[in-house]
């Protein structure tokens, strides 16, 4: 049984005000689960680790509101999800830590998720302001496929399809935008750098992905009884557990490339420091697949390991040029 299934069945059962208190604390944590905002700073983090080792200049207030805003646009991408998978039923039994089964509020969730939105773009238009008008395009565009992701009546990610959005959305469309939102007014007048968002944010973007590709083995069964052809419930959880390797590989390689190339330094090799998470994930995905209660933080390694990797690059990418310039002293 999962963590937050353990804690329904317990409050279900009683047991008292103070434990009921903490059941539902419990829950709660599981509903904000605050790991998962990683996903959402990690394209400013890289954008800023690669413009401190290209020795350009870094603005920190833009930044500072360009972290703050993605966390607000990933604030809205759950609890409008909440909301949704609530319509389809498929959060109704099997996600008691859902906002909308806790709160019991489904319109009050709905109207706090389109605050987030609303004051998640108001701050990238701050942002675009005093950068690039594209930042705001790009980002509207990320929440575009977060919407085809969830929302009716696309619902994209009930075909199996939420995967290759997730990648472009926290791959060259959230890198491109951080990466104009962070250069000096002016700079961004020659277009969308897609070359260095693609090659800065392919590999993070396929660690982000992960993190989603893993979110679905522990919910296969209720999954498929409610129609949602997530890519585990169409391969299969032992097929599935078998790309999880080819995943970490390529998200790997694809930082690696660029070392290898002579185009970033050395130390963007510190990404490997997300390794340890990705082979403990690798392993229990390999062994426990088809056992849901022992896969259920299967999701949190991935995260571990897209945490891990995307800071490590991001450092690495930064120390660069100081680390040269130390040891050529
Ligand atoms: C909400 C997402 C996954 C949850 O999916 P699921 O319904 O399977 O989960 P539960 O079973 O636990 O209910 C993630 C979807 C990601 C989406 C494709 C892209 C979102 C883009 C963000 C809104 C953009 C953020 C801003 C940017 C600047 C970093
Ligand atoms: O709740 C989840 O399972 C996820 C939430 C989320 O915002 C996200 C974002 C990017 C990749 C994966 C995920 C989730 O799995």
């Amino acid at each position: 049984m999962s963590e937050p299934q353990v804690v329904a069945s317990r409050y279900a059962a009683g047991g008292g005000a103070a434990s009921e208190a903490s059941s539902r604390g419990r829950l709660w944590r599981a509903a904000v689960k605050w790991p998962m905002y990683a996903v959402a700073v990690m394209p400013v983090l890289l954008a800023a680790g690669w413009r401190l080792g290209q020795g350009l200049g870094l603005r920190l207030e833009q930044l500072l509101l360009f972290l703050l805003a993605a966390v607000l646009l990933l604030a809205w991408e759950n609890l409008a999800n909440d909301v949704f998978d609530a319509d389809t039923g498929v959060d109704t039994h099997g996600k008691p830590h859902s906002v909308v089964n806790l709160t019991g509020r489904r319109d009050r969730v709905l109207a706090l998720a389109n605050g987030c939105l609303v004051v998640g773009l108001a701050l990238m238009a701050l942002v675009a302001l005093r950068s690039s008008a594209v930042v705001l395009l790009l980002v509207l565009l990320c929440c575009g496929l977060g919407y085809l992701y969830q929302g009716p009546p696309f619902r994209l990610g009930y075909r199996g399809l939420g995967e290759p959005l997730c990648w472009l959305a926290f791959g060259p469309c959230a890198t491109a935008a951080a990466l104009l939102a962070l250069a000096p007014a002016g700079e961004g007048a020659g277009g969308v750098p897609w070359g260095a968002a693609l090659l800065l944010g392919s590999g993070p973007a396929l660690a982000t992905t992960l993190v989603l590709f893993c979110s679905h083995f522990h919910q296969v069964e209720e999954d498929a009884a409610h129609g949602k052809r997530s890519p585990v419930v169409r391969l299969g959880t032992q097929r599935a557990a078998g790309l999880v390797p080819w995943f970490v590989a390529a998200a790997l390689a694809l930082q690696w490339a660029p070392v290898l190339l002579g185009w970033w330094p050395l130390t963007a090799l510190l990404g490997a420091i997300g390794l340890p998470p990705a082979r403990a994930l690798i392993r229990l995905l390999g062994e426990e697949h088809h056992q849901p209660e022992r896969i259920v933080g299967s999701k949190f390694l991935a995260l571990r390991f897209q945490a891990f990797n995307g800071l490590g690059l991001a450092c690495g990418l930064a120390l660069g040029p100081w680390l040269t310039a130390l040891a050529g002293r």
